[in-house]
């Protein structure tokens, strides 16, 4: 346990009604003793109290208290919670009474959520969740977040590594008693079960990067030869003028972004500059950056002008994958019947009379979602888990090559480490518990 007692205000920084603010540590009961002058608090109960600086004597508020004792709490350490009127004069006074005490600091930024995994109130994927949750801009990317603070995925990865310290109590039994005769199908039925396990695991590493798309926001790039409409169509998504739109060619040259929020998805959409040959370097850079662009997004809008059927950009042709939606503009002044553009039905709109937008808006958002679909299985949402699962999944591999039972319990602990690793949570002590606990070997 920590002996150094943490404040900080815990709610949004600016005028407000309500302030929070949020103390941990062994003197937090102390403190809202000295404050309030007072000493008996029911835990977990909102108390109404009169908070008078104890150097000074100067009232700071007129509010509420809660008390959390340890181990009931976020922190797992004693918490009270101070609920003050918001002002910025109220929670500045609080805090510098609070920072007069002796013992007491300011919380650094996350503290609270680090004392709470210390002390075993959370893993680091709920931990991750948790942050995750704060940050969050749509409702798709909450839920999410929500899903992982609760432990959807911390139980999915502590599940994994139960079932490998299980298999792997029966190799530490080979090796630690090699008279004991096992008989050989244990060890068959060992090694199935981890052949399964690998195959779970590598069906949750495909599953197309979608709770990390979720969570960093789908990238989309807006493609295409000069004055096609590129910067028309971003201001239409993003509802106002985030880009100048103008009759003139390349009158884009750098990438223009804009995070949105599409059907709850998060997106964050590039305009870019008209792919063109040009004598200017600047606007050369400009295409250069655009078509990097085009590579690194996760969805691609390539759009046309459609008075310019059947003559279209090589350039922009080159960029048509299954990741791109074809966009034929300016169906208000030209509508040539296309039925393919680089393997893709196009789409007509013109994002100056708006028609056909909502269709294109329905579509986009199609792909959007099932890019970042939220499925009954929870998904991975950052690259440290995709790494540390990769690493389970080699040792995995390694184990199922590998007779020796000394090198493969090695190999099943390197699987456990990686898991654990992920979960903050798995240590030697899991190992020797499974194996006291569920084996029974003196039979
Ligand atoms: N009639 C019609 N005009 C459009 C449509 N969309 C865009 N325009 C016009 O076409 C011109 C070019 O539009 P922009 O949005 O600047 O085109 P851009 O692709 O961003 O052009 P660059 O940035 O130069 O590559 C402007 O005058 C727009 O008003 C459309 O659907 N119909
Ligand atoms: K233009
Ligand atoms: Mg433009």
């Amino acid at each position: 346990m920590n002996d150094q007692t943490i404040y900080a205000l815990a709610s949004g920084a600016g005028r407000c009604g309500v302030a929070v603010v949020r103390l941990s540590g062994p003197q937090a009961f102390s403190v809202l003793c000295r404050l309030s002058g007072k000493s008996d608090f029911k835990a977990r109960y909102a108390h109404r109290v009169q908070l008078i600086d104890p150097v000074e004597g100067d009232p700071i508020d007129d509010g509420l208290a809660l008390y959390f004792p340890a181990p009931h709490s976020f922190t797992g350490e004693e918490v009270v919670e101070f609920q003050i009127h918001g002002g910025r004069a109220v929670v500045q006074a609080l805090l510098d009474s609070l920072a007069q005490m002796d013992g007491l600091r300011l919380a650094e930024p996350g503290e609270f959520t680090r004392r709470a995994f210390e002390n075993d109130k959370m893993d680091l994927t709920a931990a991750e969740g948790l942050a995750d949750l704060i940050h969050a801009e749509t409702r798709a990317q909450a839920k999410q977040a929500l899903r992982q603070m609760e432990g959807a995925l911390g139980t999915l990865y502590n599940d994994w590594a139960d079932r490998i310290l299980h298999i792997l109590a029966h190799f530490e039994a080979v090796i630690d008693f090699p008279d004991e005769d096992l008989p050989e199908e244990v060890e068959a039925g060992a090694r199935a079960k981890v052949a399964n396990l690998q195959h779970e695991i590598e069906d949750h590493l495909k599953d197309g990067h979608r709770g990390e798309l979720l969570r960093d926001g789908v990238r989309l790039a807006i493609v295409g030869p000069p004055n096609a409409g590129k910067s028309s169509l971003l201001n239409q998504l993003a509802k106002r003028e985030v880009a100048i739109v103008s009759d003139i060619a390349g009158t884009t040259r750098d990438i223009i972004e804009s995070h949105l929020d599409i059907g709850g998805y998060p997106v964050v959409v590039s305009d870019t500059a008209g792919l063109r040959h040009s004598e200017d370097v600047i606007e050369m850079e400009g295409v250069r950056r655009a078509q990097d662009r085009a590579q690194s997004s996760d969805l691609k809008v390539v759009m046309f002008d459609a008075a310019d059927w059947p003559n279209l950009d090589q350039k922009t042709l080159d960029l048509i994958d299954d990741d791109s939606l074809v966009v034929l503009n300016k169906m208000d002044q030209a509508k040539p019947d296309v039925a393919d553009i680089g393997g893709q039905k196009p789409i007509y709109m013109s994002a100056k009379s708006k028609e056909g937008l909502v269709d294109f808006f329905k579509r986009l958002e199609e792909e959007v979602a099932t890019r970042c679909m939220m499925t009954g299985a929870p998904a991975l949402t950052r690259a440290r888990h995709r790494e540390a699962l990769e690493d389970c999944v080699e040792a995995l591999v390694r184990f199922a090559e590998i007779d020796l039972p000394e090198l493969a319990a090695e190999d099943l602990r390197m699987a456990t480490r990686a898991l654990g690793r992920i979960t903050g949570r798995i240590d030697v002590e899991d190992v020797l518990d499974v194996v006291f606990s569920d084996f029974c070997i003196g039979k």
